[in-house]
């Protein structure tokens, strides 16, 4: 692990993920540390070396051995809640297990680690709370930031880094410090997905008190017992943290971020719509687009829609907003809408009526899409889904508010309204549905993509990483959308879903990625020197550098003299490249 290791094919490689491990642990310490911890598979000799004899069983087993052992262990647990609170002290205990883990069972896990359960865990944090994880700073401590952060890392050991200040989490708002549990489940997406190292990222909330009554009250709550901390002290507090992060890494001349919320989700509803209108035969200057909850992630999608409409048909970005409508609880925003944000502004349309419901648009407009990010459960109706399928022969419906029982409508409905004619993604995970919807009306089954913003952050992030990128820029953006959508199963089969599927994440990732890199070589903003120019040897440049959850021959180093990392004193290596901030998550 380290800089300018020397590599067969490609000389230089920034980033190692094979090849023996220096660890100056031993004992129990050595089988206490995550990262080193190998359990029941350390060999012999690494049981004779580092002192292991006595504290484990005399049997020597293999990954997939224990991997089968976990897997029954998680299994027996009786709910949701349970096994996601197993496989965070998994993660505490054995972290390549985990990964391992998580890896061969992707599917059925990926709802339990990420949206919708681990929304229920965050709502717990401070009941399901084992030990700490991540980095936790005090808006009344600013001063101790450059300390608190450098625990994790000196320069050079950070590559990605998630951040929230617990406000606004999936859809149930203000969670305090148990944001944290989304900081650290996008990471591990972002490892799992995209093979970011897990040692070498850092989630961290910004404990700014909550307004979360419930909290507040709650005797066991973690976090700052306060009302939150606004205006100016918020700023400099964010702005605080921001410094010092910039400063740890100084070969990042700015900060390579992007907005998981906005940007993120962006991409991945843009690359949906886009799947959807190959399946309808319409281009984007077909698009009447209504998104429903005109909020952080609805406006988000909105800016990435309308820029695209901008590049296809090369009008204004006023002229592509006219094939945008926003509705929020005042009904569809328009002119005369009180209180519109900057963000909105843009799309409020000349309207002869006041308050104009979600139905009466539909009606009106006539939208071949439909977007739901709005937090209201059940908004989308029968009444307004079969409005809809009246005007287009495919509607494409895409319910986005996690998680997953606060979705403006579920597939199966969506399908039934419209006869199986609807193009659906969610949120959340769904299970596939069956009904009459094949030709001459054979039964079938309909599998429905999820739509989130998980699809594409990590290769985004991979992408950022491995190329140094000193920004993330909005072609970078458009070029990550563009390697999910050429992904798309619907592209081949128009009863496929619209977006891939978690079976082939990191394929996708790695798509995702070649295009980030692309983007930024052509935009002068990667600062790594050693990128292939080729679309095959840079696949293999960047899958080269993807973590896998596998174990690695650990090598004894004296105490003396070794890394911080060798010590296990901090679960971060390696050399800086791409930062993700986020408020919101
Ligand atoms: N699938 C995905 O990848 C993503 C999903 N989301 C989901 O989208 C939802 C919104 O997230 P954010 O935009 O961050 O929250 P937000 O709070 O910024 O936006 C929600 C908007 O919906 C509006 N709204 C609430 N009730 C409404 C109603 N009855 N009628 C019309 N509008 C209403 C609010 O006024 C607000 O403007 C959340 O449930 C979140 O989980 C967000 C980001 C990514
Ligand atoms: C997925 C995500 O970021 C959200 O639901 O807020
Ligand atoms: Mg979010």
């Amino acid at each position: 692990m380290g800089d300018d290791q020397k590599h067969p094919k490609f000389g230089h490689l920034p980033l190692s993920t094979s090849g023996p491990l220096e660890c100056a642990l031993k004992g129990t310490t050595l089988l206490n540390h995550p990262f080193f911890n190998k359990g029941s598979a350390f060999t012999k000799e690494e049981r004779d070396v580092f002192q292991l004899s006595g504290l484990l069983p005399q049997a020597i087993q293999t990954l997939d051995q224990q991997v089968q052992r976990a897997y029954q262990q998680y299994s027996s647990q009786p709910d949701d809640l349970s096994k996601n609170t197993f496989m965070s002290s998994m993660k505490e205990q054995n972290e390549v297990l985990f990964f391992r883990l998580l890896y061969d069972h992707l599917e059925e896990m990926f709802g339990v680690v990420y949206t919708p359960t681990e929304g229920e865990a965050i709502q717990n944090y401070s009941r399901i709370f084992r030990r700490p994880e991540g980095c936790f700073l005090n808006i009344h401590d600013v001063n101790r930031i450059p300390h608190d952060l450098s625990v994790w890392g000196n320069e050079d050991d950070i590559d990605y880094i998630v951040v929230t200040d617990g406000e606004e989490i999936l859809g149930i708002g203000d969670q305090g410090a148990g944001g944290i549990l989304i900081s650290i489940a996008k990471l591990v997406l972002t490892t799992l997905c995209a093979g970011i190292h897990p040692n070498r990222v850092l989630p961290v909330v910004l404990d700014c008190g909550t307004d979360n009554e419930d909290l507040l009250n709650d005797p066991l709550y973690l976090g700052l017992r306060e009302k939150r901390v606004r205006g100016k002290k918020y700023d400099d507090f964010v702005d605080t943290f921001v410094q010092n992060a910039r400063r740890l890494y100084p070969k990042a001349p700015e900060i390579p971020c992007f907005n998981d919320d906005v940007q993120g989700t962006g991409c991945v509803t843009l690359a949906a719509i886009m799947a959807g209108l190959h399946v309808t035969q319409q281009k984007l200057g077909d698009l009447k687009l209504v998104i429903f909850g005109a909020g952080t992630a609805g406006v988000g999608i909105a800016d990435q829609v309308r820029d695209a409409i901008v590049t296809e048909r090369g009008v204004s970005k006023e002229d592509a907003s006219k094939q945008i409508w926003l509705i929020d609880k005042p009904g569809l925003l328009t002119t005369k809408t009180d209180n519109l944000s900057a963000a909105q502004n843009p799309y409020a349309k000349e309207w002869n009526e006041d308050k104009v419901d979600l139905e009466a648009v539909v009606k009106q407009v006539k939208p071949n899409v439909l977007i739901g990010t709005s937090t209201k459960p059940n908004s989308f109706t029968e009444n307004v889904v079969r409005a809809m399928a009246e005007g287009t022969k495919r509607p494409i419906i895409l319910p986005l508010s996690n998680p997953t029982r606060l979705h403006e409508a579920v597939p199966e409905d969506l399908l039934k309204w419209t006869d199986g004619r609807a193009l659906v993604a969610t949120g959340s995970p769904f299970k596939p549905v069956k009904g009459p919807w094949g030709k001459a009306g054979k039964e079938i089954e309909i599998e429905v993509a999820e739509c989130n913003n998980s699809v594409v952050f990590p290769g985004i992030g991979l992408g950022a990483v491995l190329c140094r990128a000193s920004k993330v820029t909005d072609k970078m953006l458009v070029a990550a959308v563009s390697g999910v959508a050429e992904l798309s199963p619907a592209l081949k089969d128009d009863t496929a879903p619209l977006l891939p599927g978690v079976g082939v994440v990191r394929d996708v990732s790695v798509r995702v990625a070649r295009k980030v890199v692309q983007a930024a070589v052509e935009e002068g903003v990667a600062t790594e020197r050693w990128i292939p120019e080729k679309g095959e040897e840079l696949d293999d440049w960047i899958k080269e550098q993807m973590w896998l959850p596998e174990y690695r021959p650990l090598k004894p180093v004296e105490v003396e003299g070794a890394s911080r990392l060798a010590k296990g004193e901090m679960r971060v290596v390696g050399s800086v490249a791409g930062r993700e901030t986020n408020s919101k998550l």
